[in-house]
């Protein structure tokens, strides 16, 4: 295997006459729960005891390959329909299973994993820095290059005890936009408004200063950043019923900026990809779920100076993503 990495690498060196600067590996959507396969809402199959696999295939992979720095899970490590007498576990299952990784792991919450368990059990098993409860951060794995966690469900009516003031401002949102009685269907509505539903989220008022704070320190520092959130931020990186709720705030903050050069999201199973009007590149990564047994959806990047690269296996289709100047 490392004979074929070399191979692989030196392959990547005389297409592109550079070594990458680092590299990491990156899943997303696992949605482990020890029940029989089932479907979506929609009726795609889902696979929630093969998901495990592909995520230990995905870890294996990246420890061969040796030269990958961090790994990065977008989210939802867990499903819904997880036994929630299971749910501890479940999360310490796949928590543990990241840890074979040679390196780091770097997580952020999604959806699913807020239906398992709270933000206080959550964020400490998956070493998530929190604000008074709010699972942003941010890390800088070489000199040059930062990466953005943001926290999706922030404002969110899932994970917050109901009486919490960000649970409280979900209601309000959801209300406002979406007058289903189920407020995770998006019957009659239209378009982007179509994003008001009860399992997607967005980013609070804090986070965003803190988004502004960070870019701007980015920016005099000569930083290039990456942002990563379980949900997607552009419109044409995802259908509308996957999009976080504030995307035009975020995407604002991001665009005062030119060191933003990629997003990396999850969420949306199919996966999806999108240049946006300044640049910016927005990749979503189809979901480990939904690999039916013996076939992957995971990948690896390689960074350089000018661009990323995403080395996708199998289901996950690999994008090279050359930074606007
Ligand atoms: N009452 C409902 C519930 C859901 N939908 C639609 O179903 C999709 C989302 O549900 P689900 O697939 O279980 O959520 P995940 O977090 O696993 O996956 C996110 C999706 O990939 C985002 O698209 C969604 O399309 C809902 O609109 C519904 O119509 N009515």
């Amino acid at each position: 295997m490392s004979g074929q990495t070399t191979l692989d690498r030196m392959g990547l060196m005389s297409s592109q006459g550079k070594l990458p600067l680092f590299s990491f590996g990156i899943i997303s959507d696992v949605q482990y729960a020890d029940i029989p396969d089932g479907r979506s809402f929609h009726g795609v199959p889902r696979y929630y005891r093969h998901s495990i696999q592909v995520l230990q295939r995905a870890v294996q992979k990246w420890n061969n390959l040796q030269h990958l720095c961090f790994s990065i899970n977008l989210g939802d490590i867990v499903d819904g329909f997880c036994p929630k007498d299971q749910s501890l576990d479940a999360v310490k299952k796949i928590a543990s299973e990241f840890e074979e990784f040679n390196g780091p792991v770097y997580h952020m919450i999604g959806n699913h994993c807020l239906y398992n368990l709270s933000r206080e059990k959550l964020l400490p098993l998956l070493k998530i820095p929190s604000h008074n409860g709010s699972a942003y951060y941010d890390f800088s794995p070489a000199p040059g290059y930062r990466f953005v966690v943001l926290d999706g469900y922030d404002i969110s009516a899932i994970g917050w005890p109901q009486d919490h003031p960000n649970s409280m401002e979900a209601m309000k949102i959801l209300n406002e936009n979406n007058p289903n009685i189920d407020k995770n269907s998006p019957v009659g509505l239209q378009g982007l408004e179509r994003r008001f539903l009860k399992f997607n989220g967005g980013v609070s008022k804090e986070q965003l200063l803190w988004l502004d704070h960070i870019l701007q320190n980015a920016t005099d520092s000569n930083e290039t950043v990456i942002i990563c959130c379980h949900v997607p931020l552009d419109p044409d990186s995802t259908t509308p019923e996957a999009l976080l709720w504030n995307y035009e705030e975020v995407m604002h903050t991001i665009h005062k900026y030119k060191c933003v050069k990629v997003s990396l999201a999850g969420h949306e199973h199919q996966g999806g990809y999108s240049i946006d009007s300044h640049g910016v590149h927005h990749r979503v990564l189809n979901a480990a779920l939904e690999c039916p047994p013996n076939s992957d959806a995971f990948g690896y990047v390689d960074v350089y100076e000018d661009r990323i690269s995403l080395v996708g296996f199998d289901r996950l289709q690999s994008t090279e993503m050359v930074f606007d100047s």
